[in-house]
């Protein structure tokens, strides 16, 4: 019997994350680098490594390409995780995470990653269409590498949606804006992606709900928006709760978007409250910002956690 796979991750452009600790960053003079790492990365990886974590079967789909593909493949094999990457030609990315020691400060150079052509989009539909069938949730995170129509996300919500399969999409710009015209299930855009998204700046937390339940009135159910060290906030259309994460060394902040959105996909296959939902997104986030590289939160540390988050109720 085929072992059931209650969520899928797609990654379209994933990345070999290269995180360089540097003690005083200075910008145009010689850096030396004092400690490195390498972890398999992109949005939707990032998620699969949480799930892991956390228990829940996930399928990390998407492409790799080349020696990197292959890097990353082997990295997800040792973690525990399946992984479904199509390989396409040229060579996956190497995106630069530089920790500054000195003022806490991650600096990110992601790569645009391999180009991918028409067949190979359309071979992935047709694979996730099928690779589906028993999934219930199906999370679609990152860029799109070049060559990938920019409503692409659109076409595969489109396709989740007629299965019955709810999706979370954690994207940004074009793929974000066309993205929600499928009405996703949940999106977590942090606080920049959003007001990009709606060309406004929101700088009081009413305002900002006024700004997520303009997106619910478009079809959408859940609305969570990371605001870095400002915690986040949850919105649906019946209630609104403002996280307000505990204190923490952040050691690199990369993945902690992720790795709310993995809490989020929890909180939806074990049925938690709003509230709990709430607490469990904001510990996940918070942990993993304060692990080094793309190292992502365990559901123990999450666990124990979850009652230091502070919750204001709108
Ligand atoms: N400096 C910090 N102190 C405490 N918590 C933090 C800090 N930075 C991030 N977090 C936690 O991580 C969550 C997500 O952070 P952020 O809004 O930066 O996500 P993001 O921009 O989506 O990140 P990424 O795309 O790199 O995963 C926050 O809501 C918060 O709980
Ligand atoms: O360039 P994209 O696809 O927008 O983001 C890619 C990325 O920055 O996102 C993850 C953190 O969220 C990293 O693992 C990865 O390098």
């Amino acid at each position: 019997m085929k072992p059931s796979v209650p969520v899928i991750t797609v990654t379209l452009n994933p990345a070999l994350d290269k995180t360089v600790t540097i003690e005083r960053f200075e910008y145009g003079g010689l850096n030396r680098i004092k400690e490195m790492r390498t972890d398999a990365g992109g949005k939707g990886i990032n998620v699969a490594k949480v799930l892991k974590n956390f228990e829940v079967n996930a399928s990390a789909m998407g492409f790799a390409a080349g020696y990197q593909g292959q890097v990353i493949r082997d990295k997800l094999e040792t973690l525990g995780i399946r992984s479904v990457l199509t390989e396409a030609e040229g060579e996956t990315r190497v995106n630069l995470k530089v920790v500054d020691e000195s003022t806490r400060q991650t600096t990110e150079l992601n790569e645009p990653g391999f180009t991918v052509d028409g067949a190979l989009l359309e071979q992935f539909q047709k694979a996730l269409k099928s690779g589906a069938e028993e999934t219930s949730i199906i999370v679609l995170g990152g860029s799109l590498p070049p060559g990938t129509p920019r409503d692409y996300y659109r076409s595969l919500i489109e396709i989740a949606n007629t299965q019955g399969i709810r999706t979370v999409l954690d994207a940004d710009g074009d793929a974000l804006a066309l993205g929600i015209e499928a009405s996703p299930f949940a999106i977590k855009p942090n606080i920049h992606e959003l007001e990009a998204l709606l060309g406004d700046t929101f700088d009081s937390t009413e305002r900002l709900i006024g700004a997520a339940r303009t997106l619910i009135d478009g079809g959408i159910e859940y609305v969570l928006v990371s605001m870095g060290a400002e915690g986040s906030l949850l919105v649906n259309r019946h209630e609104a709760v403002r996280a307000s994460p505990f204190p923490i060394t952040p050691v690199s902040t990369v993945g902690a978007g992720d790795s709310m959105v993995a809490a989020l996909v929890y909180s939806f296959l074990h049925g938690k409250s709003f509230e709990d939902t709430a607490r469990w997104t904001s510990a996940a986030g918070t942990i993993t910002a304060s692990k080094p590289g793309t190292q992502v939160c365990t559901l123990q540390e999450v666990e124990q956690s979850v009652q230091l988050v502070e919750l204001t109720h709108y």
